[in-house]
């Protein structure tokens, strides 16, 4: 019998980070990964897939340089072989560097797939092989946190055969990209992986059961991306289901239903279902140790203070657990110090995920944080809402490529739930209070996002943001441009 202080089951972003925190606070750690320490975030989710979408931008910004600014320049061809071996040397590396970082910290990493024998042991199968670390049990003393993270929802009858019909377990490790594509789901991984298909010059369809791509954020969000990447030329469907795909030798032949009840079919050389992720806990045995999944496998907490089941000393990070936990590596990042904090007996702030940005990085890229507009709404604020094209900014006219920033903020006195245009009307408002939301969509708008995060979870005003300047001339100005008028000092939107 092994004991230790903590066990990890799982060396996604959510265990690797809850074992960094918990050895440098001096806990022993084990943490067991029965694939590659870096998860699906590091291997075939954001770092890969933002290494493409990289390379996708660079493709996007030699059509820009021909057609607006006179550089005589074309793409000849996509080297497949180098851009991969650049997106998996990033990954190798990042692999490497995470490794590093374990071993440094005294984390004892266990090669095998762990299950559950009680509510303080673990059993790894497949420990002790290849090179000599210790077999079978092991005893935590202080607890055992689950991270076993989530795989790709599938449909019935959509069985991927890493060809005709993919995820993006598989889409972006092909030996090339398709030329034709259709996309099922509009959500994070639906917008991205269409965005990067059209970028390296594929025929897309895009098709979103919701009526708007991106359904959980802002109204106006969805609208500006949908218009930009119609403009890229990709068919965006929403409120488009799937009613019958047939195999074809080289691709599948889809049946839509559109909203107003039409069939139209769609040929593609791939469907890439991107429809949402379930969570992983089969083998774990979670009835050996007592916690419970919920309807939707989910392993909800007790506590969300301490991210611990009903079972003390049984934490839960990552993928894993339900809403509203969002599926982000960085919200793993977040969730993993709260855990490790909490079993070294140290106070830790829970996770205020109301604060967490959320990113699109596609082209147009989409940023936000804290409430929609139609969320402060229902919640019965008295909400501001001020709007700035990017386009009003000199920054923005150089980019040339559209895009907003969008600001939800409180009204407090007098004043009424209704958009404001100007800032003479802030004032007929009444003084506006806490930010509470910001939208960004545009280019470069993922680095934009930083500051307005900032700004929601300090419950910063509008008359805050506006005493600091942003360095002119930048895309950032519109950011501050949007809290001046707000604040009633608008200098160039009126
Ligand atoms: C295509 C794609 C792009 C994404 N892009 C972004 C992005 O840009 N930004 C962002 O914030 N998020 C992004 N995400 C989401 C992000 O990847 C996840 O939120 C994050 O990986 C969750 O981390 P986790 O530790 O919970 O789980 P995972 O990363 O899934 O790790 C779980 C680990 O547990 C291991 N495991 C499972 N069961 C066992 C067992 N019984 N024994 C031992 N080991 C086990 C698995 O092998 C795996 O390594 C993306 C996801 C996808 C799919
Ligand atoms: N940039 C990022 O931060 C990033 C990138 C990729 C993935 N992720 C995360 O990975 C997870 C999975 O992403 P995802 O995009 O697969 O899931 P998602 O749940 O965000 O989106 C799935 C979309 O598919 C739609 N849908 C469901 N069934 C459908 C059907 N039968 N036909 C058409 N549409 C259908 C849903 O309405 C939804 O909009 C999420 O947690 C996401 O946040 C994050």
């Amino acid at each position: 019998m092994n004991e230790t202080d903590v066990i990890i089951i799982g060396g996604g972003t959510g265990g690797y980070a809850t074992a960094l925190r918990a050895a440098a606070l001096g806990l022993r750690v084990v943490l067991a990964e029965r694939e590659l320490i870096g998860g699906t975030c590091l291997h075939r989710g954001c770092i890969p897939s933002k290494a493409m979408l990289h390379a996708a931008e660079l493709v996007d910004g030699i059509a820009e340089a021909r057609e607006r600014w006179g550089v005589q320049a074309s793409v000849a061809a996509v080297d497949w072989a180098a851009l991969t071996a650049t997106r998996d040397d990033i990954v190798a590396r990042n692999h490497t560097g995470v490794e590093g970082h374990l071993t440094q910290a005294g984390v004892q990493v266990v090669r095998g797939t762990a299950r559950l024998t009680g509510p303080r042991t673990v059993r790894i199968e497949g420990a002790g092989e290849p090179s000599g670390e210790p077999d079978g049990e092991f005893t935590a003393r202080r607890g055992i946190v689950l991270a076993t993270g989530s795989r790709p929802r599938l449909l019935p009858g959509l069985t991927p055969d890493g060809r005709r019909v993919v995820t993006s377990d598989d889409a972006l490790f092909a030996p090339g990209l398709p030329r034709s594509v259709l996309v099922l789901g509009g959500g994070a991984i639906g917008v991205e992986y269409a965005s990067l298909h059209r970028s390296m010059g594929a025929e897309v369809t895009l098709v979103e059961a919701a009526d708007r791509l991106l359904p959980l954020e802002d109204a106006d969000v969805s609208r500006h991306l949908a218009r930009g990447l119609k403009k890229r030329g990709i068919a965006v469907r929403t409120g488009s289901t799937l009613v019958d795909t047939e195999l074809l030798e080289d691709g599948i032949r889809a049946t839509l239903r559109t909203p107003r009840g039409e069939h139209v079919v769609v040929e593609a050389e791939r469907l890439l279902v991107a429809v949402g992720r379930v969570p992983v806990t089969d083998g774990l045995d979670l009835a050996a140790a007592g916690p419970a999944t919920d309807g939707r496998g989910y392993v909800p907490p007790a506590d969300w203070s301490r991210l611990e089941t009903a079972v003390p000393g049984v934490h839960v990070v990552g993928d894993l657990l339900p809403p509203p936990s969002l599926g982000l590596a960085h919200a793993s990042f977040a969730e993993a110090l709260l855990v490790a904090e909490t079993l070294a007996g140290i106070p830790s702030p829970p996770v205020d995920y109301a604060t967490v940005p959320r990113v699109t990085y596609s082209a147009p890229q989409t940023a936000s944080v804290g409430l929609t507009e139609d969320q402060a709404r229902a919640g019965g604020r008295a909400v501001a809402v001020n709007t700035m094209p990017l386009t009003a900014t000199a920054k923005g006219m150089v980019h040339g490529r559209g895009g907003i920033v969008k600001v939800v903020a409180a009204v407090d006195g007098a004043g009424g739930d209704r958009g404001l245009p100007c800032s003479n009307e802030v004032e007929s408002l009444g003084k506006t209070g806490e930010v509470l939301g910001v939208h960004l969509v545009g280019p470069h708008v993922s680095e934009m996002i930083a500051e307005s995060q900032l700004i929601v979870g300090w419950d910063a005003e509008p008359s805050d943001v506006a005493r600091h300047l942003h360095a002119h001339p930048t895309l950032s100005e519109a950011v501050g441009e949007a809290f001046l008028t707000l604040a009633g000092r608008g200098l160039h939107q009126h």
